[in-house]
C-alpha cells in the first residue's frame, strides 16, 4: 500500500468485479441501440478504458476534459470545460462515464450543457458516489459503489494531480492535505 494512503477502501478485485457487472448491465440495456460513451477526463480515464472492454455491443467513444477541483480537496464551485466533444450528439444515446459524483456540481453542469444539444437520451454511469456530500441533485443511472465522506484517490482519482496510477481506491491520510 502507498505510504500516503490510510486504508484501501475498494480493492483491485472489487473494482474489476463491479466494472464487469456494470458493463454487462449496460450491454443488456443498450442492446440493439446506438451508444456513445463520453468519458469525463481526467479522473474517468481508467474506469472508461476498463468499462468499455466489458461492453460487448457496438459503441463509439468521445471525451470531455472538465476541471473544478484544481489542486485541493474541495470544489472551486466553478466547472471549467477544458476540452469539448469532437462530434455532435443530436439524436444519440449518450452515456456519461464519471469516476465520482461528490457535490454533484460537475454532473449537474454537464447534463445541462449537453442536454442543449438534444441527444436522444443522456444517462450517467459513475464508479463512485458520495451522496452525503451532495449540494445539488444528480440522477445517477449506473452506480458502482456508494462511499463515505472521505477524500479518496487512486484508479484515476487524484489529489493535487498525484495518485491517479494507484490500482485501488484508497483514503488519503489527512496529514497529506491540510484544509
Ligand atoms: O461532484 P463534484 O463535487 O463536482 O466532483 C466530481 C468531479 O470532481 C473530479 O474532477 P476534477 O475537477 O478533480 O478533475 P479531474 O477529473 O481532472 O481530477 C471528478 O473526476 C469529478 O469529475
Ligand atoms: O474524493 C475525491 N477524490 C478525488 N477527487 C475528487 N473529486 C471529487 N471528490 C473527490
Ligand atoms: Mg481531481
Amino acid at each position: 500500500m502507498h505510504q500516503d494512503v490510510a486504508e484501501i477502501l475498494i480493492s483491485e478485485e472489487e473494482i474489476r468485479a463491479k466494472v464487469k457487472e456494470l458493463g454487462q448491465q449496460i450491454s443488456r440495456d443498450y442492446a440493439g441501440q446506438d451508444l456513445l460513451l463520453v468519458g469525463i477526463l481526467r479522473g474517468a480515464m481508467l474506469f472508461m478504458s476498463d468499462l468499455m472492454r466489458e461492453i460487448d455491443i457496438p459503441l463509439n467513444i468521445d471525451f470531455m476534459v472538465v476541471s473544478s477541483y484544481g489542486s485541493g480537496t474541495s470544489t472551486s464551485g466553478e466547472v471549467r470545460v477544458l476540452k469539448d466533444l469532437d462530434r455532435g450528439i443530436e439524436g444519440r444515446n449518450v452515456l456519461l462515464i464519471e469516476d465520482i459524483v461528490d457535490t454533484g456540481l460537475t454532473l449537474n453542469y454537464l447534463t445541462k450543457y449537453l442536454a442543449n444539444r438534444h441527444p436522444k437520451s443522456l444517462k450517467i454511469c459513475t464508479l463512485l458516489n458520495k451522496p452525503s456530500r451532495r449540494q445539488i441533485e444528480v440522477k445517477v443511472d449506473y452506480n458502482g459503489f456508494i462511499i463515505p465522506d472521505k477524500f479518496v484517490v487512486g484508479y484515476g482519482l487524484d489529489y493535487n494531480e498525484y495518485y491517479r496510477n494507484l490500482p485501488y481506491i484508497g483514503v488519503l491520510k489527512p496529514e497529506i492535505y491540510r484544509e
